[in-house]
Parts: structure tokens; sequence; C-alpha cells
């Protein structure tokens, strides 16, 4: 029989995604299987499993939350689906949306098990696959099913006007089945593309090391130190498209640990990140942890101007200060691991600035030993004696060893 889409019975229609549709919520997809659109996106919460929709019926949304629920990892989700435009198939077609959403979250909270689902028809005495909007209307029943590329069904609706009998009933699983193999392959297709592009081509024989930084102060220090052992250094200025990490802990540890731990996760690479500070005495520590944000954000010579004008009236012998840097570094999805590392610099601040070289505050923090600032020093010079020095020089006795394990 030809249809009077002219598709064979068992053809289904062919199938497009946007993956990360959202903006501001990347585990979403547009999902068009012919003229059936379907938005869906998945939402980290609290509490209960929720499904949540538009344009769609108070039925349909349960039977999506009580066949999604099983494949979950995790309760504490909401899924909003919304129909643009129902073509035919609207029931099956909000399970795959709702499970290609799912499939955006992190790795360990996706479902564990592989599924689709497809609708099959009677139509006109014939069983089809996949109906469209007109075949639908015409056809006396109609079957969801959802199941997994190994033929195990997960859930199945029947519905329509006319009972089927049993060999129509086999029909109908039969056509679902090879339409469930057919979606899966079509989904799988575009999502290993979207969720696991090709991995940046970097040596994996320890002669590339990427490094959770924005800031090219740190880069040329650790180029520096790094070239000498033949090893090259990437950056976050040569992954553009990564997303910022927020730097909301309350320790240098923390925040070095959030920038490797989420870029190692979004690279699935080992990642180096550095957190570092100056620690002023008579300031009680500050702008420790808020360094780089002391005045504005990432204003050198604004934070220089305000730590001057706070330091107003403090005479030199008071004016003791220490430099951190912590260092961590992580593999992907093994944050248990990380290397963690540190360095100090002790020096005071001056009243008024010194040198061209560095960034940051290095024109202001005087190291009496060499009777320089950092800024009067060489990237080499600095490199000799600096803390982020002092912390690269911890990290290069343990971290072969540690990549390894
Ligand atoms: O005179 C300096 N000599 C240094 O050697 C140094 N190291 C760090 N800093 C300052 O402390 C903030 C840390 O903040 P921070 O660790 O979050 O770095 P950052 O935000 O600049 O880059 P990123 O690595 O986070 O992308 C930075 O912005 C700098 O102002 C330094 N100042
Ligand atoms: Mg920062």
């Amino acid at each position: 029989m030809v249809r009077m889409n002219n598709r064979a019975e068992n053809d289904v229609r062919p199938v497009q995604v946007i993956w990360h549709f959202l903006k501001q919520q990347p585990a979403s997809v547009l999902w068009q299987r012919g003229d059936t659109k379907i938005l869906a996106a998945v939402q980290p919460t609290s509490g209960s499993f929720q499904v949540s929709g538009s344009s769609v019926t108070v039925q349909h949304l349960d039977w999506l939350k009580a066949t999604l629920r099983p494949l979950l990892v995790t309760a504490d989700l909401t899924i909003t689906v919304t129909c643009l435009e129902d073509g035919g198939g609207l029931l099956a077609e909000l399970f795959n949306a709702a499970y290609c959403a799912l499939n955006l979250l992190p790795k360990d909270q996706r479902p564990q098990q592989v599924a689709a689902a497809v609708t099959t028809a009677m139509v006109n005495g014939a069983s089809v696959v996949d109906p469209d909007q007109v075949e639908s209307q015409q056809a006396t029943s109609l079957m969801t099913m959802v199941a997994t590329p190994q033929e195990q069904i997960l859930a199945l609706e029947l519905s329509g006007q006319q009972a089927i009998n049993s060999s129509e009933f086999n029909e109908l699983i039969l056509r679902a089945s090879q339409g469930v193999t057919r979606t899966n392959a079509q989904r799988q297709a575009g999502f290993e593309r979207a969720v696991e592009p090709p991995l940046p081509v970097i040596d994996t024989d320890q002669r590339t090391i990427v490094i959770a930084t924005k800031n090219p102060g740190k880069a040329r220090e650790f180029n520096a130190v790094f070239a000498t052992e033949g090893i090259q250094i990437k950056t976050l200025l040569d992954y553009p498209e990564l997303p910022r990490i927020d730097e909301t802990g309350a320790t240098f540890e923390e925040n070095a640990r959030l920038k490797a731990d989420q870029i190692a996760a979004y690279l699935h690479l080992p990642v180096l990140a550095d957190d570092s500070g100056l620690m002023v005495d008579a300031l009680g520590g500050r702008p420790g942890i808020y360094s780089a944000r002391f005045s504005g954000d990432h204003n050198d010579a604004g934070n220089n101007a305000k730590l001057l004008y706070e330091l107003t009236g403090v005479p030199a012998a008071e004016r003791t200060a220490t430099f951190h840097t912590t260092l961590v570094f992580a593999k992907p999805e093994r944050p248990a691991e990380d290397l963690v590392v540190e360095g100090n610099i002790q020096g005071q601040i001056l009243g008024i600035p010194r040198g061209d070289n560095g960034f940051g505050y290095d024109p202001l923090f005087y190291v009496p030993a060499l009777d320089a600032t950092l800024a009067q020093l060489t990237v080499e010079q600095k490199n000799q004696i600096s803390h982020r020095a002092k912390a690269i020089e911890q990290l290069k006795q343990k971290w072969r060893a540690w990549i390894k394990a």
C-alpha cells in the first residue's frame, strides 16, 4: 500500500532536533517530526519530579510523567513541554522531546536507559507507522509505544474508535518496534554531535596543559614555566565557547576547584586552575579572594587605587602583605581526586607604584630581599620567587604521577 503521503507503511517522518534550544535553559530541545513541533526543557528543582506543559492536555502530561519517571536517576527535576504544532503522533513526540532534553543534563543525571517513542495506527484496514495528522484523523485505532532498542516495551497506549484484534495488535507492535529503532537512530546521530562534540585535538601524552584562566598575565607566567619543560599551554581564551564560571567559593581552594572541575567536565580533559589574591595585614587579610573584584571587576588600576586609598597613613613597617596562589589540577568527572597545591610570597605594599611588568597588584608589591616590586622583574625573575612559581614547583613534583594514576 502506498500511503497518501507517499511513505511506505514502515517509514517514519524525518526528525530535526535543535539541541540547547533555549539559552537560559541549556537542557532544552526543539524536537520536530514532520509537522509536529515540541519544545522541551528540563530544569533541576528540589522535591518531587514535575511535568508541566502548555498546549498539551493534563492526560498527556500525566502519561508523560508516569512514563519518564522510571527512567530518571533523580526526581529533582521539572520538565516543561510546549506543543508548538500538532502534526500527528503528539504523545510519542512529547516523550521523544522530553527524553532528548533529559540527555542534555550532566552525564550522571541523564536517563540510564535508551528509549524512544513512536505512534502506529490502523488506517483503512492497514497498519502504518508514525501517522501524520491526516492519517491520525482517519485512523480507527492508534497505538503509542515507548521501547528500548532491545525491544523492551516501557509503555503502551491504545486509543481510537475501533477495537483491534490480536493480529492487528501484533502488526502494530511490529511496526512500532521498527519505528522505535529508526527513531533512536535519527536522534542519536545528532545527539552525539551536539552533546559529545569531538574532543579538541590535544595530546594526551602530557605535552599540553589546559589552564582554566582568562587572565593573560597568569597565562604568560605558566607559559614561561612549562615551555622550559616542552609543555604547551592552552587557556580559556582558546575556548571562547565555554561558559563563564562564577567564583562563588569562600576560599582560594574552593574557587580553584570550581574553575578546574567545571572546565574539566566540559572539555573532558585534565584542567589546571589558579585562584590567587593579595592579603594585606593592615586590612585584616583583604582583599584576599576578592582581589580581582576589589574595586570594579578586573580593573587593575581601580584595584590598585583602592588599595592605596585604604592604606593611606599606614606606615611602611605595617604595610606587610602576602600574595597567595592555590592551584587545583582536576581530572574529568573525578573531582574527589583533585590535586591541590599552594604557594605564598611575603612583601610590602608601597605608596607609589614601580615597574611596568607583571599584572594586577605587581607594581605595588615590594619584595625587600630583591629591593624591587614584582612589576620590576622579568617574567623569568618573577617565576623564580613568586607565589605562583612556588605553587607550580609543588605541582611539578606531583602532577605526572597524579595524572597517570
Ligand atoms: O599583582 C599580582 N600578581 C600576581 O601574580 C597575581 N595573581 C593574582 N593577582 C590578582 O588577584 C586576582 C586573582 O583573582 P583570580 O585568581 O580569580 O584571577 P582572575 O579572575 O584574574 O583570572 P581567572 O584565572 O579566574 O580567570 C587577579 O585578578 C589579580 O588582580 C595578582 N596580582
Ligand atoms: Mg577570577
